[in-house]
């Protein structure tokens, strides 16, 4: 049996879990264990190198709009490997950098580069035996690629959203399989930079847990933009039966209709050859490579730690002192800006044990970086109706191509919904695609955040004239809601 190592702080993960090592902890004895590239998913495969390829992709798809405004622009092409080298050049050289910092310059914080487990309630074993101890531990720990179980998930050209950035050519033709937030931005990306895009949906909507008028404007404009089979699933992937080809990377996709969905492709047939294929068919938490049952935490039925306000794990129910948890393993949003802020509430809880804060940010928005860009905020006019009533919510669809800036565009894909509640006006959610919609969506946040009512939001500041923000501004204006009396 190992003897125990102890530190007073272990941290597993060192994507948001790195970001908690702060000065108070100097001088004490702190481990980050990550048996992955150090800095996680957003730095290293996430947030990050998908937006350094979105913003050439915008540009790649400029000709189309600018040819709608009498510019003569052209696409000649995209240069992929020099693409792909400038970003890895910039965030490999970011994972280093914060590896060699926690590692080799610091003397009171150590990487541990392994797979760890828990042996107990506040204690690791490593994947060579090592046992960490720690008077504290934070649980930030991810998630990861799901695939589902059929045969040719192994082949070479077969990749997730941690390879596909990083492949050695531009695919002349890509099997994106999934219509979520991840197969929506690498499909959008890849075709505006001239790979053949084949899209493959379970569901006849993408981006299905969006606002449907929102999901069913931005499912036909993809399927305009690149060839989209909703209703098939992938049934295996295996080899092209030509060896030249085979050799060569090409692999023969074959769709089966999905069970119960009602399939739109008939007549199309169900093998798609292509030489690179993406999976993104959702994401796990990785609880489950830390064994977190097994020494009594809770974890829920989506497979993340459970946890209180605090963001304290729980086991049986109640919170472990000491022992937290943030990011994609302890909450089922997902995303960057959530696992930040979880870790700023752990941060303050590990350094003051007599004085926890609770994490009480207001409602969570979201983005999804495709052409057009898509932001929401709160609920769906369909979630709304169902918690309100039918008579208690007011809907406002704003068309960008209404508003002056929309008119300078010739915009005619734009739409900015808001949600509210009749009788109050308190905005229950937004749902912005075009034109900045990540930026746009803000001013709801805020509203929401602030608990400020739809007219006191559009009439108790300037508005920019003739910025596209007026799309917001009429959009709460246009609601059946009290007048706040402001002009
Ligand atoms: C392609 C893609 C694009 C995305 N784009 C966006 C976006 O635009 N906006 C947004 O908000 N979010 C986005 N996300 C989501 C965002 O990246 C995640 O929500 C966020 O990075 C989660 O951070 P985390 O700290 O919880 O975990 P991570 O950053 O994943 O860190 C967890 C670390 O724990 C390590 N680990 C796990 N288990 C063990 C173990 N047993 N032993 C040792 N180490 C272990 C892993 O190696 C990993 O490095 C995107 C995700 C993907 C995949
Ligand atoms: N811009 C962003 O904020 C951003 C970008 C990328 C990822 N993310 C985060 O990463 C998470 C994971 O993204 P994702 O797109 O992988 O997951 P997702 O759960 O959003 O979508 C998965 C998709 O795959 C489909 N699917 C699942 N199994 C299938 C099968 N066997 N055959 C065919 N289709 C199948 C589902 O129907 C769904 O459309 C998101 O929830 C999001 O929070 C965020």
């Amino acid at each position: 049996m190992a003897t125990a190592e102890d530190f007073d702080l272990i941290i597993i993960g060192s994507g948001s879990g790195n970001s908690l090592v702060t000065e108070h902890w100097e001088g004490r004895r702190v481990a980050i264990v990550d048996a992955g590239v150090f800095g996680g998913t957003c730095l290293n495969r996430g947030c990050i190198p998908t937006k350094m390829y979105v913003y050439p992709a915008q540009l790649a798809d400029a000709p189309a709009e600018a040819g709608r405004l009498g510019v003569d622009l052209r696409f000649e092409g995209a240069d992929f490997p020099a693409m792909r080298d400038r970003i890895f050049g910039r965030v490999d050289a970011i994972s280093d950098a914060g590896l060699r910092y926690r590692r080799d310059e610091l003397d009171w914080t150590e990487v541990v580069a392994e797979e760890v487990r828990f042996t107990g309630a506040r204690e690791l074993t490593t994947a060579s035996g090592r046992l960490l101890r720690g008077d504290q531990v934070v649980v930030a720990a991810g998630s990861r690629p799901a695939l589902p179980d059929v045969p040719g998930m192994d082949l070479p050209s077969v990749h997730t959203s941690d390879t596909i950035m990083r492949v050695s050519r531009q695919p002349r033709r890509l099997v994106v399989v999934g219509g979520g937030f991840i197969g929506a931005e690498f499909a959008s990306v890849f075709s505006a930079l001239g790979t053949e895009v084949v899209q493959v949906n379970r569901s006849p909507r993408l981006l299905r847990h969006l606002d449907a008028a929102v999901a069913d404007r931005f499912t036909e404009i993809a399927s305009r933009r690149w060839d989209l089979r909703t209703g098939w699933t992938v049934g295996a992937v295996e080899p092209v039966a030509d060896p030249a080809r085979a050799e060569d990377g090409w692999v023969a996709v074959r769709l089966e209709p999905a069970p119960g969905l009602g399939r739109d492709g008939g007549g199309e047939p169900s093998v798609i050859e292509a030489d690179a294929v993406l999976m993104a068919t959702g994401r796990v938490p990785n609880t489950d490579r830390l064994h977190l049952a097994d020494v009594g935490y809770d974890v829920t039925a989506d497979g993340v730690l459970a946890v209180d306000g605090f963001q304290r794990a729980l086991a049986g129910g109640e919170p472990v002192p000491g022992v937290y948890g943030l990011g994609d393993a302890a909450n089922t949003w997902q995303l960057k800006h959530v696992a930040n802020h979880e870790a700023r509430v752990v941060a303050h809880n590990l350094v003051h044990p007599g004085a926890l804060r609770q994490n009480t940010l207001g409602p969570v928005p979201a983005a999804v970086f495709t052409r057009p860009q898509i932001a929401s905020v709160g609920l769906t006019e369909e979630e709304a109706v169902e918690r309100l009533g039918e008579d208690a919510v007011t809907v406002k669809e704003q068309a960008f191509g209404d508003v002056a800036y929309g008119w300078a565009m010739e915009d005619t894909e734009g739409v900015c919904k808001v949600v509210a509640e009749r009788a109050t006006g308190r905005i229950l959610g937004a749902h912005v695609m075009g034109h900045d919609a990540a930026n746009l969506v803000q001013t709801f946040v805020t509203g929401m955040s602030f608990d400020i009512d739809a007219h006191t939001l559009a009439r108790g500041q300037y508005w920019p004239h003739p910025a596209l923000s007026e799309v917001v501004e009429n959009a709460l204006l246009g609601l059946d809601v009290p007048d706040s009396g402001r002009l």
